[in-house]
C-alpha cells in the first residue's frame, strides 16, 4: 500500500536499558519510517513502558542511541506528542482551548494556531461544539479531542500507551477508527503500545513483537492487509494467531 522506502524518521539503534542490575531491555535496534504507524507488542511486564519513556526522553538509556531525522532526539528540538494511558480532557478548558493547549505552550504564533485549531475541529466534527466543555459531550466526543489534541501538534513522533485498554469494545472500536482517519490526514508517525494483539494488527502497518524481559525484538512484520480491516478476514486471523503464539513465552 505505501510502500518501504519512504524515508527512515527514527532510528533506534542498540538500546539497552538496565535499572540497577535488572536488565529490562536488551540491544533493541529498529527504524521508523516517515509516516508509519507501529505498534510494540510483547509479555505483561517485558518492558513496554519503559520503551516508550526511552523515547520521550523520560528516562536515559544505560546504552544505546535513539535517533529523530538523524540527531539525538531531543524534547526541545523535536515535538513529541503522547497519549497515555486512561487519558481525560481538561474538564476546565473548552473544546477549542483543549486543542490549542499544547501549540500555545509551543508558543505558536496565534494564527497559526487558529488555523490548525479550526482545522482539526473540522476533522473532528466539532466545529459546531468549540465552546463546549468536555463534560457537555459524549464520552465519544471527549475521547476524540484528546486524540485531536496530540495530532494538532503535527508531532515528529505521536506516542500513544495504551489509551483504551479500560475503554468498552465498541468505543474502542470507533476511537481506533478515528486514530486511522486522523494519522492518514496528517501524515504522522506513530507508535503505540497495546497489550491487545487484535487491536495491534488492526492499527499497523508494522508490528514490533517484544519477548519477555529482558526484552528484545522477536519478530518485526509488516502488516499489509487492505483497510479498513476486518476482523473476521482469515487473512486478519492467521497473523493474530501468528502474533499470540510469538508472544507465549512459557
Ligand atoms: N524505575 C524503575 N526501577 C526499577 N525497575 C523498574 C523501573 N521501571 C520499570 N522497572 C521494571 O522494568 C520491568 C518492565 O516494566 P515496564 O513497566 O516497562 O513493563 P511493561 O511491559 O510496560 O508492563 P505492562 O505489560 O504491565 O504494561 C518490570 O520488571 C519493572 O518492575
Amino acid at each position: 500500500m505505501m510502500g518501504n522506502n519512504r524515508e527512515v524518521k527514527v532510528e533506534v539503534k542498540n538500546l539497552t536499558k538496565k535499572f540497577d542490575d535488572l536488565l529490562v531491555l536488551n540491544d533493541i535496534s529498529f527504524n521508523i519510517r516517515k509516516g508509519e504507524f507501529v505498534c510494540v507488542v510483547g509479555p505483561t511486564g517485558c518492558g513496554k513502558t519503559t520503551f516508550l519513556n526511552l523515547l520521550t526522553k523520560l528516562i536515559e538509556p544505560t546504552s544505546g542511541e535513539l535517533l529523530i531525522d538523524g540527531e539525538p532526539a531531543d524534547p526541545k528540538k523535536h515535538n513529541l506528542a503522547f497519549v497515555f494511558q486512561e487519558p481525560s480532557a481538561f474538564q476546565w478548558l473548552t473544546v477549542e482551548e483543549n486543542l490549542a493547549f499544547g501549540l500555545k505552550i509551543k508558543k505558536l504564533p496565534p494564527d497559526e494556531i487558529k488555523r490548525r485549531v479550526d482545522n482539526m475541529l473540522e476533522l473532528l466534527g466539532l466545529t459546531k461544539f468549540r465552546n463546549a466543555y468536555p463534560s457537555q459531550l459524549s464520552v465519544s466526543s471527549e475521547q476524540r479531542i484528546i486524540i485531536g489534541r496530540a495530532f494538532v501538534m503535527n508531532p515528529d513522533l505521536l506516542l500513544m500507551d495504551e489509551p483504551y485498554g479500560q475503554m468498552d469494545i465498541k468505543l474502542r472500536y470507533y476511537l481506533e477508527d478515528e486514530v486511522i482517519r486522523l494519522w492518514k490526514e496528517t501524515g504522522s508517525t506513530v507508535v503505540f503500545i497495546t497489550h491487545n494483539i487484535e487491536e495491534a494488527v488492526y492499527l499497523a502497518e508494522k508490528v514490533l513483537i517484544l519477548t519477555n524481559k529482558p526484552a528484545t525484538i522477536k519478530e518485526e512484520i509488516e502488516v499489509e492487509l487492505p483497510r479498513p480491516r476486518d476482523f473476521t478476514d482469515p487473512a486478519f486471523i492467521q497473523l493474530r494467531t501468528h502474533i499470540t503464539d510469538q508472544i507465549k513465552w512459557w
